[in-house]
């Protein structure tokens, strides 16, 4: 096993040409602070240009896997500037998970919320413990979401169950979004990390080329407007964030 550092994220490797990568603010349920949204977007990227590195695993320390934007910080943007800078930074997470060179297995535990519902939409096969839960909060804290979930989720669930997630930000349990088609599995809590490290193990098994290419294909096949939708995203989530309602509505947690 090879580890690598970075400040708020594990990352290691092992003999299998697996690497699991580990969000890891868990006081905090894993909040996407800049530092964790960095952190995310680096260990992707080092483990897409990391030839001994053959599949990942995306998952959460501690009882959940993300809960979206840090609520604690109250460091949200001032200037559009800023707002563009960071919802940026979070896209250059979805492009080296999405968009990256390598399969990403999400072993998906405990909440997952905001940003973080959209990481675990952003993995090629979401796996997710039976207990575990997601919602968009966005639209009721006057803001928009951001890892081209308007072009994955209709894809994944249809455009009736998007809306309704979207607009509503209704809690979905782990089962009923395997109903729905947005957990590839849905699996006992204990065995949630057995099931990816085995789906990892049997992708890193693949021939590299053709994973690539298959990955890649799939991607501009089926989701074609997936980059249209990250720049409409962008601005949506600008003008939110230039609301002052939005203000009043995030330091409301
Ligand atoms: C429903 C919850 C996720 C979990 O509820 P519960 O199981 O009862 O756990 P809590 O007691 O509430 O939480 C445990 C501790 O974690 C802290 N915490 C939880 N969520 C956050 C957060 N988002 N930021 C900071 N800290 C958080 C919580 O304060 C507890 O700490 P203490 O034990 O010290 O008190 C519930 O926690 C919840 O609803 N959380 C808020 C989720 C949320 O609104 N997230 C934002 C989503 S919107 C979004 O992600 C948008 C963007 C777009 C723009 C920029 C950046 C990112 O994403």
């Amino acid at each position: 096993m090879t580890d690598f550092t970075y400040e708020t994220v594990l990352s290691a490797l092992d003999d299998h040409g697996v690497r699991t990568i580990t969000l890891n603010r868990p006081d905090c349920l894993n909040a996407m602070n800049r530092q964790l949204i960095d952190d995310v977007a680096r260990a992707f990227e080092d483990a897409n240009a990391d030839p001994a590195t053959r599949a990942m695993i995306m998952t959460g320390a501690g009882k959940a896997f993300c809960a979206g934007d840090d609520r604690r910080a109250h460091v949200h943007p001032e200037t559009e500037e800023q707002a563009r800078d960071l919802v940026q930074a979070i896209q250059r997470a979805t492009h080296a998970i999405t968009l990256g060179t390598k399969p990403v297995v999400g072993a998906i535990n405990g909440w997952a919320v905001g940003g973080g519902f959209e990481w675990a939409i952003n993995c090629d096969f979401p796996i997710w413990a039976k207990s575990a839960q997601g919602f968009f909060p966005e639209v009721s804290l006057n803001l928009f979401v951001t890892g081209a979930v308007t072009s994955l989720l209709p894809a994944l669930v249809g455009l009736n169950k998007a809306r309704e997630m979207l607009f509503f930000g209704d809690r979905y349990g782990a089962e009923e979004l395997g109903e729905i088609g947005l957990a590839w599995k849905v699996v006992d809590d204990a065995a949630l990390m057995d099931t990816a490290v085995e789906t990892a193990r049997r992708l890193a098994n693949l021939p590299v080329l053709s994973v690539r290419a298959m990955k890649r294909v799939l991607n501009a096949a089926a989701l074609p407007d997936l980059h249209r939708a990250l720049h409409l995203e962008t601005d949506a989530t600008v003008a939110g964030f230039m609301d002052p309602e939005t203000t009043k509505r995030l330091s409301a947690f």
